[in-house]
């Protein structure tokens, strides 16, 4: 049942940048949201957002922007914010998403530096929302208010959803063998040259195989319980190779696994687990969750990037093409929108699971 939440104004930082547009869009609709302050680099400060974006969204500009200033990301420009979310570039997200958590603000973050911080969880909410709960031993170390929750890298983020789903039906899952097939949006703007990828395919993405063998294990993992911080399945073998497509959005994933338990389950019992998986994202009534988790797919062609990447406004995960493996126990093929559940729309459904369980006073 979706609890009453009285609105709140966040801040974008990041707001001209591919996640920063999404943000924006999102959030010109949200029921308790309110974007009340804009953050970019100095090449855009004091300019009115109209006139420092390169907008590349298919709908116009939400009106509540034309008029908008974008701010320097200094935590004294988002007085009056509770939340920030970041769609900051790796490069500058450090120092600044450290800044504002400092100054109390509860951060949400696109960007990888901090999903490796002990007490910083890395949340798919489609999957772990429960980790967030290690924010108050942040608060605790820090003695303030702020903290910070990043979601996770946007392959990562498809993986982990249709992962956790067959762990919940069926145990864990010892082996998984993966290969991406990414959208140039996944590299920002303006990412990849367009002689690079026309016609072609890029069979590398600086450290990304790395995030989605890692990351998968602190996201599928727990938190820890006679220590700080999270037990990661290090028991889990998780190979990935990762490629850049000539597609615009969604991250397609060739996907095979082998659980530990003997005998596997058939195809069929998966299909099922797949279609009825839900996530306390749901449960709560997050305004933002997708009302299928994970959409099966049975026609034998999807899903398709093109096709697929809008359903549910690209908060869910599409599955298809699940069949035996013959080297492992299972494989299928999903799409995930990485612009969107795999970046702005985990920020703000974490978000609404923060606010929801009183994480964010
Ligand atoms: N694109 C995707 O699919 C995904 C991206 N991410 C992560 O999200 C983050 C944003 O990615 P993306 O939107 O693609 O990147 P973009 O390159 O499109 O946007 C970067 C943003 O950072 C701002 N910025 C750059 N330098 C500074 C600075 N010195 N001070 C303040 N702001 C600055 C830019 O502002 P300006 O316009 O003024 O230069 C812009 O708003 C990254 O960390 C990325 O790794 C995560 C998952 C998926
Ligand atoms: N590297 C991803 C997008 C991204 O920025 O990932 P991360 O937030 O993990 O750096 C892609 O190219 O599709």
């Amino acid at each position: 049942m979706a609890q009453q939440i009285s609105p709140l104004n966040v801040g974008v930082l990041g707001a001209t940048g591919t996640v920063g547009q999404r943000f924006l869009v999102l959030l010109a609709s949200h029921p308790y949201l309110r974007v009340h302050a804009i953050g970019a680099s100095p090449r855009s400060v004091g300019l009115a957002y109209p006139k420092a974006v390169k907008w590349k969204q298919t709908t116009p500009i939400p009106k509540a922007y034309r008029d908008l200033n974008v701010s320097a990301c200094e935590p004294g420009a988002f007085a009056g914010c509770k939340i920030i979310f970041s769609g900051l570039d790796a490069d500058v997200a450090g120092d600044i998403e450290l800044a504002f958590r400092d100054a109390g603000f509860a951060v949400f973050s696109n960007a990888k530096n901090y999903r490796r911080a002990p007490l910083v969880p890395l949340v798919v909410p489609l999957v772990n929302p429960d980790h967030l709960a290690i924010v108050r031993q942040q608060q605790q170390e820090l003695k303030k208010p702020g903290f910070i929750v990043t979601n996770a890298n946007c392959s990562t983020t498809g993986l982990v959803v249709p992962l956790a789903a067959l762990e919940r039906a069926f145990g864990p899952i010892d082996t998984v063998l993966v290969t991406t097939l990414q959208a140039i949006s996944g590299a920002g703007y303006p990412g990849v040259p367009s002689l690079d990828i026309m016609d072609n395919v890029v069979p590398f993405i600086g450290g990304e195989e790395e995030k989605m063998e890692w990351e998968t294990k602190k996201i599928l993992g727990s938190l820890a319980s006679t220590t700080t911080g999270f037990a990661l399945r290090d028991e889990m073998r998780v190979s990935a190779t990762c490629t850049r497509v000539p597609v615009i959005d969604g991250h397609t994933e060739c996907v095979s696994v082998r659980f530990a338990r003997r005998p596997a389950p058939d195809i069929a019992a998966v299909r099922a687990a797949l279609s009825a998986y839900t996530c306390d994202a749901q449960t709560l009534g997050c305004p933002s969750a997708p009302v299928q988790a994970i959409e099966v797919h049975d026609a034998e062609d999807r899903p398709q990037p093109r096709l697929d990447r809008e359903s549910q406004a690209g908060a869910a995960v599409s599955v298809g093409r699940i069949r035996t493996c013959p080297v492992l126990d299972i494989k299928f093929v999903l799409l995930v929108n990485n612009v969107c559940l795999g970046a702005a729309t985990s920020s703000i459904i974490n978000a609404e699971v923060a606010c929801a369980q009183g994480f964010i006073a």
